[in-house]
């Protein structure tokens, strides 16, 4: 039941990269209603307490300490308390959070719509989780394979300061970055791919402003069952057949691909390159890391938190 006439949501951090990109999308749903705070006050912790306990849900689109600073104050509301999507990285290998992936498996969307916290998910981890847990519950890739996800990012993905940074002198043309082997993707990269091994991730960030490449290199050999790249490509198909959003694309003939197709779009596209008779394959997924990678993911969880799914599909 809402607290108003229509479902009320608070976006804490709505002047932020993904927080606006939020908005954006639900100012096109009238289907909710949109409470803020004055911008003078929007740090203030008794402003967003009071806020927080007049609307249905929050989204969370904060640094993590902030994050978990505005999950607990939520909590301390008892029965006012709203639900809770977080943005942010602090809650998604939580178990008393629900991971916010609907297309992990077939049972997620519903566990989405009845959990009172929903972590929302990394921008790369959304694409190599895609890529690998269907094969890992086929049984095809061995949970405990040396796996390394490399990526590509636009700037965006660093938020405010690295907007600022490349759209602004002395920045460079392109680097690597996360070689301490430590990145904050991790966690939710190894357990919701459901790895026993933990995955080698090397993140990268390049000079455009927005949209992702994740590609998963593999040697078929090392696989059950000998499959083809086809094979492989077939699996990531059955699994997807049903998905509104998650689109499992022939790899066509030229071996490339570039990572702002699908900016301004919910799809993420999964593709399975491979030369069968060297026995090698790389999956790649690739999408808008402002779009299925952080706001656009938002905005379908908010579909089903508050049983909107249709408003929030044409949304997304
Ligand atoms: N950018 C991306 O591609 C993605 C980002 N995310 C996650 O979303 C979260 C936000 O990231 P992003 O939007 O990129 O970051 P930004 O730096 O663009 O935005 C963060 C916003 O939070 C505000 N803020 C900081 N502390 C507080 C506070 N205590 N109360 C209210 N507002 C506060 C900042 O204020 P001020 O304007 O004053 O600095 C800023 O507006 C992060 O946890 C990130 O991991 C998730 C998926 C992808
Ligand atoms: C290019 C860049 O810096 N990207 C960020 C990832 C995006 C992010 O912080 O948000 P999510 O964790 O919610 O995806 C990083 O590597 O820290």
């Amino acid at each position: 039941m809402a607290k108003g006439k229509v479902p009320t949501i608070f976006i804490d951090g709505e002047a932020g990269t993904t927080g606006l990109g939020i908005r954006q999308r639900l100012e096109a749903m009238p289907e909710v209603a949109l409470r803020s705070i004055d911008p003078a006050h929007r740090k203030e912790p008794e402003a967003k307490r009071a806020l927080m306990a007049e609307v249905d849900l929050v989204v969370l689109c904060l640094p993590d300490a902030a994050s978990k600073e505005s999950a607990a104050m939520a909590a301390s509301l008892g029965a006012d308390a709203p639900k809770l999507l977080d943005a942010s990285t602090a809650h998604r290998v939580d178990p008393a959070w629900v991971y916010g992936v609907p297309e992990l498996a077939p049972e997620q969307g519903q566990a989405i719509a009845g959990a009172p916290r929903v972590a929302n998910p990394g921008c790369y981890p959304t694409g190599g989780i895609l890529l690998l847990r269907p094969l890992v519950e086929a049984g095809l890739l061995p949970a405990d394979y040396p796996i390394t996800v490399n990526a590509v990012s636009g700037y965006s993905g660093g938020g405010k300061s690295m907007i600022e940074a490349y759209e602004g002198d002395g920045h460079p043309a392109y680097e690597l970055y996360g070689l301490g082997l430590e990145h904050k993707h991790v966690p939710e990269l190894q357990t919701y791919s459901k790895l026993s091994r933990r995955p080698i991730f090397v993140p990268s960030v390049g000079n455009f402003r927005q949209g992702m490449l994740v590609s998963v290199p593999l040697h078929l050999d090392l696989l059950h069952g000998s499959p083809t790249p086809f094979s492989l490509e077939q699996a990531l198909s059955t699994y997807y057949a049903n998905s509104d959003w998650v689109k499992v694309v022939p790899a066509g003939v030229d071996g490339k691909l570039e990572p702002e197709a699908l900016n301004g779009t919910n799809v993420l596209e999964l593709r399975v390159f491979g030369n069968a008779s060297r026995g090698q394959a790389v999956l790649v997924a690739r999408l808008d890391n402002l779009g299925k990678g952080a706001s656009g993911a938002a905005v379908q969880n908010i579909g089903l938190m508050l049983g909107l799914q249709d408003a929030a599909r044409a949304a997304a």
